[in-house]
């Protein structure tokens, strides 16, 4: 059976140095060789073979290889002037690279970094560079170095340029591809809560991921540059005589392909055997810089080890590849006492926008969301999926934010945190912390504020940290950013975090990929990553719904005991109405995009003013139900774009009269610090 990872030895692997990892592979060692030497020819060949590349010697013209003649030894032959092929190859390996090298290079730099920023921002930018790319493709790469070369004089210079901006379309559309669909990715999302800037996300999250696909086609296309210079050589516009390139030298040799083979032959195996180099050292550098593949290649060494010793004695997990990483660590958090700091508030103003009836919000909210809405863009046009949404949470207090799926919660929780996606815009209210409204502050600001202001914590903590940086790497982000203090400063800040948080040898384990972890200490890292500027908002989005009950009471502690340590206001998103009941001090309950119900979560679960309250409360499983058939909300949930007329709830509630068809109830007081939208609330409350 697969050994189970102990934190040290995932630190070793990752702090192997890239070249012990080089040495274990025997083709890319191979491969290093070669282009070592290659380069050794470049600097050195013009040394070593003096004029021999281009002296004639016509007492010896179309020697084959390793013949001697006239005190001459022609090792790889000679060519139809009795120049020594051996000589011009050596020669000819810096004219080519001089040529290959740049051009690579420059179109690789700049194809990347526009294909990053095009599909990274998306909208025009993405399509004004897509029609950029289709117009240089067009036109047939090498007809364009034909024109441009017989228009400017043939040089190496206006080769590599040339050839530069016509291989700038390939990466710019793989750069571009990748991009776009990490844009969508929750670890940019999460990024972004704590005030990445476009650039630094590109740098920071997008680069990392797109650079190991990039080197690949960047190792394919040197190939292909060599080849386009030869045949621009072979056309008489690529390097000029004296000069020699491989390039030219295929072209002249492929003339005398019958009478002297070895002309064409030599130059042409040096090209196929860089290029080959090139792609395996790529590929091998993709490896290495993948940490998914390396960790894969891991345990595959480790399973074939493990067989080796002691038979295929398999463990299922090692046969799919997954190593058992244990959440061995005693949790800290069970031993935490309960937060006296932020008990249940019953004199809280409620979390209704503007609930007729009741107080305003008072001073203590620290975040207040007033009537937004939101609407997605749909090629129906656009839907209605927040509603004039209200709520307001204190410094140390946390509320629960309930409802069915697809009620808009999550909508709700991404327009306060700024992270809409394009399709989605908010089209009304105001978004308040400490009195400053988000919703009027430019980019710029509001990155300022993301971080030490509202901060999020996502349900799918695997998507949401960074697969190819390293937790420590994420971790010290926020403090490079906000704090601006230096590399070993924030990593020294980022293990603090991990040990704060509970993960064991965190001063290793930050060496560590998010895949290295379990379930729960993801959580936990994702969790370390939001509070880590003391945000005064916390808002965290089903954190614990893919955890086990035990990881999820763990999870849920460590956020209630940082809540009552920093005084942050904790925005709790979920359908849960146990771990609402336990963990909130208020709740607001919606429904079809819109807050139906709030108040202290006791009095509202207790005695609900609202009947989908009461519906969803009725279809809990609990003890007084034991023995008889659990009661359920008829129906469903209205579609965001099909919502009734007057009240949205009335097509399935058990009280609806006419009146519920014509008139949409407001959010109204009904009672200290609780507001509910029906028309009967008065009466529920009353009874
Ligand atoms: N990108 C999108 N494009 C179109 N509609 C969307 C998009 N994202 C969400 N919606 C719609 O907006 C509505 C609200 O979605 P939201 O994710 O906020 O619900 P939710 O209450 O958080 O649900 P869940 O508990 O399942 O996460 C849903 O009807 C959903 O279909």
């Amino acid at each position: 059976m697969l050994q189970k990872a102990t934190p040290e030895a995932g630190a070793t692997t990752v702090r192997r140095r890239w070249y012990a990892l080089l040495l274990r592979d025997r083709f890319a060692c191979a491969a290093a060789l070669v282009l070592v030497l290659v380069a050794l020819c470049a600097v050195l060949g013009p040394l070593l073979a003096g004029d021999l590349a281009t002296r004639q010697n016509l007492r010896a013209p179309g020697r084959p290889p390793l013949s001697l003649d006239h005190g001459w030894a022609f090792v790889l032959g000679s060519d139809s002037l009795g120049r020594p092929v051996a000589a011009r190859l050596l020669t000819a390996a810096g004219t080519t690279l001089a040529v290959a090298v740049p051009a690579v290079l420059c179109s690789l730099v700049i194809g990347s970094v526009w294909g990053m920023w095009a599909g990274y921002h998306g909208g025009w930018r993405e399509n004004v560079s897509l029609r950029v790319a289709d117009v240089i493709l067009s036109f047939p790469s090498l007809l364009l170095a034909v024109v441009v070369l017989y228009v400017f004089s043939p040089s190496a210079a206006s080769i590599v340029l040339v050839l530069a901006v016509a291989r700038i379309p390939v990466y710019l559309r793989t750069a571009r591809a990748e991009a776009a669909e990490l844009r969508s990715r929750l670890f940019v999302d999460a990024a972004r809560t704590f005030g990445t800037g476009g650039w630094a996300t590109i740098r920071r999250h997008v680069a990392p991921s797109v650079l190991p696909t990039l080197l690949t086609v960047a190792a394919l296309d040197f190939c292909f540059v060599m080849l386009a210079e030869s045949s621009l050589s072979f056309l008489g516009i690529g390097i000029q005589p004296p000069d020699v390139s491989w390039g030219l030298m295929v072209a002249q040799g492929r003339q005398e392909l019958q009478s002297a083979w070895w002309i064409a032959l030599f130059p042409g195996l040096a090209i196929v055997l860089t290029t080959v180099s090139a792609t395996v050292l790529a590929s091998w550098a993709r490896m290495t810089t993948d940490p998914g593949q390396r960790w894969r290649e891991g345990v595959r060494r480790s399973g074939r080890r493990a067989r080796g010793a002691r038979g295929a004695s398999a463990d299922p997990a090692t046969r799919d590849g997954a190593v058992a990483e244990p959440d061995t660590t005693a949790d800290p958090d069970t031993t935490a006492g309960p937060d006296t700091t932020a008990g249940p508030d019953t004199t809280a103003a409620p979390g209704g926008s503007r609930p007729t009836g009741t107080e305003p919000p008072t001073p203590a909210d620290v975040l207040v969301v007033d009537d937004l809405s939101v609407d997605v863009h749909t090629p129906a046009g656009p839907v209605h999926v927040v509603r004039r949404v209200g709520f307001s949470v204190r410094s140390g207090e946390t509320l629960a934010l309930l409802g069915e799926s697809g009620c808009g919660k999550s909508m709700t929780a991404h327009a306060v945190a700024g992270l809409l996606d394009p399709v989605a815009e908010v089209v009304g209210g105001q978004v308040r912390l400490d009195g400053e409204d988000l919703l009027g502050l430019g980019a710029r600001a509001r990155r300022r504020l993301a971080g030490p202001g509202v901060a999020m914590v996502f349900q799918d903590a695997l998507s949401a940290l960074n697969p190819v940086l390293t937790v420590g790497t994420q971790l010290a982000e926020p403090f490079r950013i906000h704090a601006g203090v230096s590399r070993r400063a924030a990593r020294a800040r980022a293990v603090e975090l991990m040990e704060r948080v509970g993960i064991p040898e965190a001063r290793s384990r930050a060496d560590a990929y998010p895949h290295q972890f379990s379930g729960g200490m993801r959580q936990r890292l994702l969790i370390a990553t939001a509070v880590a500027l003391r945000p005064r908002v916390l808002i965290a989005d089903e954190p614990t719904t893919a955890l086990d009950v035990t990881v999820q009471a763990q999870i849920m502690d460590l956020l209630r005991e940082l809540r009552g340590e920093q005084r942050t206001a904790l925005v709790l998103i979920t359908h849960d109405l146990g771990l609402a009941a336990e963990h909130a001090d208020r709740v607001a309950v919606m429904y079809a995009g819109t807050v139906v119900e709030t108040g202290p979560v006791a009095e509202v679960f207790g005695k609900p003013h609202h009947p989908y309250t009461r519906g969803l409360l009725a279809s809990v499983p609990a003890e007084q139900h034991r023995g008889s058939r659990l009661s359920s909300i008829p129906g469903s949930p209205p579609d965001p774009g099909a919502v009734p007329a007057g009240c949205a709830f009335r097509t399935r509630c058990p009280l609806a009269r006419e009146r519920c068809a014509t008139h949409r109830p407001a959010l109204t007081g009904t009672g200290a610090g609780r507001a509910a939208a029906c028309h009967f609330g008065k009466e529920l409350a009353d009874a």
